[in-house]
Formats: structure tokens, sequence, C-alpha cells
């Protein structure tokens, strides 16, 4: 007989592509053929093909849905369109049982075209507020889970329950030596991991490069800069180690660190809480996106798991303040840390999803 088949989609940024990833593996030992929709350029397309190789990977045309003006607008509603089409024509021959969408843009004709062929459409929202492509595709959807509680008044249209964040297994494997081995360091001191986010960040990269100096006087420091953001000019200096995006040794370094500057996004600080990792974040200001982060960033505040710095308050002096009273209050954040709730196994999460499928 025939395996059953499933299709993920999700994309654009790496948040958007972390829980398929994790639940890829129960997926395929439960017996599903799993298949990938995904964009052409999008980041979606090499962190899938990295990590799943021959994985079936199906790539339609995506526009991107703005809340600002700009002459794509125009055409990029046409490229949505022929996104649809493709999505469908895919559906409709692999006949799936599910199709689970974890957001991004490129979910948006996915979602659009399972509704019309009558599959079942589940979708994951990692923030407080739903983005806008999860937004635009909750009403064609059977069901929406979350990751915060806090979520489920915000579904319209479409059931939904909190099943909390799920973790790539891998991340709990790091080793300590290893990651200092990675990054040049002694492991002497303190260490102070640095992360913007999938694509890093301008506001965190100089943040911590103008305080740097003073940083380097009582800790070492892992800055993870986003593609295209390497300082050469900083190369070789002790204590400091710099990567523009690190895939498989990234566990290594999260388990050298000590502490965690970040930007809010779900998937980042929720690893983090798992890895117990005390955290100040800097989330990405209500002028360059919906506030999700904001939203994220203050209920972590809030549960005692991190402490926060507005982007616009962000100088080199409330910067290194910041790191300071981050580590002075490390132990406490680890304390609040112990009693969160912990996380999916990717193999609960798979089953909880298999729940909405046809047949079940
Ligand atoms: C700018 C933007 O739109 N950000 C959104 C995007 O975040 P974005 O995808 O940038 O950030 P997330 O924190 O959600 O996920 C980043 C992922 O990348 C991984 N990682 C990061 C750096 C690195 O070098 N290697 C690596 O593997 C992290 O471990 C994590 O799993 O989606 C999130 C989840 O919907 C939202 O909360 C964010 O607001």
């Amino acid at each position: 007989m025939e395996s059953p088949k499933i299709i993920l989609t999700g994309g654009g940024t790496a948040g958007h592509v972390s829980l398929n990833q994790a639940i890829i593996p129960p997926l395929k030992e439960k017996g599903y053929d799993v298949h990938y929709i995904g964009s052409k350029d999008g980041i979606e397309k090499n962190l899938i093909r990295d990590s799943f190789p021959g994985l079936p990977y199906h790539e339609i045309q995506s526009g991107k849905l703005r809340r600002y003006f700009s002459m794509k607008n125009f055409t990029d509603p046409f490229k949505v369109g022929a996104g649809v089409l493709q999505a469908y024509k895919q559906i409709k021959k692999l006949k799936p049982a599910l199709i689970f969408s974890k957001g991004g843009f490129v979910s948006v004709p996915v979602i659009l075209a399972g509704r019309m062929a009558g599959v079942p459409v589940v979708i994951h929202e990692s923030d407080v507020t739903p983005g806008l492509a999860n937004k635009l595709a909750m009403p064609f959807a059977d069901h929406v889970f979350t990751v915060f509680p806090e979520t489920v008044p915000h579904v319209k249209k479409a059931s939904a329950t909190c099943s909390g964040p799920v973790i790539r297994p891998e991340l709990f494997d790091g080793s300590k030596k290893e990651g200092l081995r990675l990054a040049g360091l002694s492991g002497k001191r303190p260490v102070l991991l640095v992360m913007g986010g999938s694509q890093g960040s301008a506001v965190l990269n100089e943040a911590v490069r103008s305080g740097l100096p003073q940083l380097l006087r009582s800790m070492d420091v892992i800055h993870l800069c986003g593609k295209g953001h390497l300082d050469r000019t900083l190369d070789g200096t002790e204590g400091y180690a710099q990567f523009e995006y690190v895939t498989g040794g990234l566990k290594d370094l999260l388990k050298a660190a000590d502490g965690v500057v970040s930007r809010a996004g779900s998937n980042s600080i929720f690893e983090f809480l798992a890895l117990r990792l005390p955290m100040l974040l800097i989330p990405l200001s209500a002028e360059k996106s919906r506030g999700d982060q904001i939203l994220n960033a203050r209920l972590f505040a809030k549960s005692g798991f991190a402490e926060v710095l507005e982007e616009e308050n962000v100088t080199r002096e409330t910067f290194l303040d910041a790191v300071g009273s981050m580590t002075e209050n490390a132990q406490r954040m680890i304390l609040s840390m112990e009693k969160a709730e912990p996380p999916k196994t990717p193999e609960e999460m798979a089953a909880l999803i298999l729940k909405c499928s046809k047949g079940e």
C-alpha cells in the first residue's frame, strides 16, 4: 500500500522553518511520505535540503504581502495567484492527508490551494500575535496551534489550542568543549553569546561592537552577526569570535555560553529557555514590525526568564548596563526557568498534528 503523504510549508525566516525541521523525523518514522512546498529562493530551501537531502521540495512562486507602499505591491498579488495554481497542482497530484504550515508568505498560496482541494490545513503560530501571513491564512485553516496561551483568543474563524513550543532535539546535545574550540576561546571567563535572529541585527551588531572593549574586560563574546555583517577589522581580537550564521555548531556555541543577548524571535527565546540560558532581549521595534517581538519579550520578562532593553533606548551605555544587570540576575532567571512547562517533543507535536489529518 502507498504511504500516506503530508505536505509541510513555511519559510522566509529560519523561525518559520524550525518546527518543520523538528517534526520531519517523527513523521517519517510514523510512515508518512513528507513533501515540502517552499519558494525558489527562500531560506527554507537550503535549510530543508541541507538537513533532509532527498526530501521532495516543490518550488512555487510567492509574493510578499506588505503593510507598506512598494511598487511590488502591484505585481506580487499575481505571484500569489500563480503560487496558488502551482500549489493546487501539487496537492491534487500528491493527495496528502494533511497540510501543515509554520507561517511566512510562501504558506499563504499553499493554504488557499489546500482549502480549495479539500485537504485539512493546520497552522502553527509562534508569536503572541499572529503574523500577517498567518492572519490571512487562518480563516482557511481547520486548526491552529499556538506557542503562547495568550494567542488563542487572537485566532478567529478556526479552532485553536496552545501546544507550546517544540525545540530541535539536537540543540540539547551541545558540547561546551567543542563550542569553545569553534570560537577559539579559553573557557576561563564567562561567555556572552549575541544573536540577532536569523538575519542578524544591525542594532545588536552596533551595540556589541561599540561596547566590546568594556565587555572584554570581564567576559568573552561570541557574536552571530548575520550574513554579510562580519567586521573584518575585529578579526584576531582576543576573546571575541564572530560568525555570520551557524547551523551545525549552534548547539555547541549555546552550550559554551553563560548568557545571551538576542532579538526576541519566538523560536530563539524558547530555545534559550529550554537550555536555561539567562537572556537580555532587545526586541525588534514596533516601527520595523508589528511589535510581536516586544510582546514576546514582555511575557518572558514577566515570567522572570529575561530582561528587556527596548531598541529605541539602546546606546553603548544602556547596553553595557543591561548586560551587567542580566549577568547579576542570571541565577534568579535560571531559577524561574526551572518552573517553566517543558517543551513538547517533536514526537508529541507530530502526534498532535496528525490527529487533525484525514481519516483520524
Ligand atoms: C525579522 C522577523 O520577521 N522576525 C520574526 C521571525 O524571526 P526569526 O526567524 O528571525 O527568529 P526566530 O528567533 O524565530 O528563529 C531563528 C532561528 O534561527 C536559528 N539560528 C539563528 C542564528 C544562527 O546563526 N543559527 C541558527 O540556527 C535559531 O536557533 C532559531 O531557531 O520569526 C519569528 C517567529 O515567527 C518572529 O518571532 C520574529 O519576529
